[in-house]
């Protein structure tokens, strides 16, 4: 399976959201990371054939998407940073019912919403109502909603927000283990969700897409721009002005600053192993209020 993006443009008035994105996609989890306001969701929605962009083109193996219409549809499982889930639905008569709308039998329903909820782990609570749930079990069952007619290409946009960490990890697991044969495309601007799983991380900045490169490319092409210094307490605010921080620790009456740098900060300063966080920082540093790590 091959999804081809080629030299997509999205425009809203004078705004350009998406500048000629080309790209490749194969089987796998990939991993759009991007501040706020970068075109992850506009590509998304693209890519769910919700939206159509205002030039170029989606192709699936060699077709335009636009032209296969509902059978192009018919592949995708959505799921939109805000869906909407019928609170007073237990898990099991929610499902059903999107399970309806999408247009299984009643046998397919039956079988598909038992065999959703069990993949996501939901099956002992398919009697609750979803109104009840945690913010995880909601995002589990929006992912369960999106995976009832077997999508080839399952697109979820931002699905972690507002989730504690054990719930992040328990959804990315998740992820990983229905990319099999399928395209995952996850968005994010927290960087330990794709950290571990995603076989490729795109990286758009202002509607542009900078880098597309595995979690350990990216991390190579940072490799030497990752630096410790040790300094007193009335030097850090220097060190702040001068370079990206991406950490501070206090060590007794000294502070140990994590610094990405091009070139080394303070003689003495030590390389350190760069992690995908770094990496966040040192692509999106004039949005540092946006990085999010946990
Ligand atoms: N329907 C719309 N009308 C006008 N401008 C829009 C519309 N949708 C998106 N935009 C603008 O396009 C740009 C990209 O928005 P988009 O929602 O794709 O970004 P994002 O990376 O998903 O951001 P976030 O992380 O906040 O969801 C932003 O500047 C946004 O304001």
């Amino acid at each position: 399976m091959n999804l081809t993006i080629d030299k997509v443009t999205k425009t809203f008035g004078t705004k350009k959201a998406l500048k000629e994105i080309k790209l490749e996609i194969t089987t796998g989890v990939y991993g759009i990371l991007g501040a706020n306001g970068s075109g992850k969701t506009t590509l998304m929605r693209i890519l769910a054939s919700v939206m159509r962009p205002s030039s170029g083109h989606v192709y699936l193996n060699g077709k335009d998407i636009v032209k296969m219409d509902h059978r192009y549809r018919e592949l995708i499982g959505y799921l939109p940073q805000h869906v909407g889930l019928y609170k007073s639905f237990s898990a099991e008569k929610f499902l059903a019912y999107i399970a309806s709308l999408k247009g299984l039998s009643k046998a397919e329903t039956k079988r598909k919403v038992a065999e959703v909820l069990e993949l996501v782990g939901l099956a002992e609570h398919r009697k609750e109502k979803v109104g009840k749930f945690s913010g995880g079990m909601k995002r589990r069952v929006g992912i369960a909603q999106a995976l009832l007619n077997d999508p080839k290409i399952l697109i979820v946009d931002e699905p972690t927000a507002g989730l504690d960490p054990k719930e992040r990890i328990r959804f990315r697991n998740l992820l990983s283990k229905i990319s099999t044969n399928r395209i995952v495309l996850l968005s994010t601007h927290i960087v330990s969700d794709i950290e571990f799983i995603a076989k490729e991380v795109l990286i758009l900045k202002d509607g542009q897409l900078i880098k597309k490169e595995t979690p350990q490319e990216l991390l190579a092409g940072i490799e030497d721009k990752v630096w410790e210094v040790t300094v007193a307490e009335k030097e850090v605010s220097h060190y702040q002005s001068m370079y990206k921080v991406s950490n501070i620790t206090r060590n007794q009456d000294k502070f140990q600053l994590r610094i990405l740098s091009d070139s080394k900060p303070h003689q003495y300063a030590k390389n350190e192993i760069p992690n995908l966080e770094d990496l966040y920082l040192y692509y999106f540093d004039e949005e540092d209020d946006q990085l999010c790590s946990y």
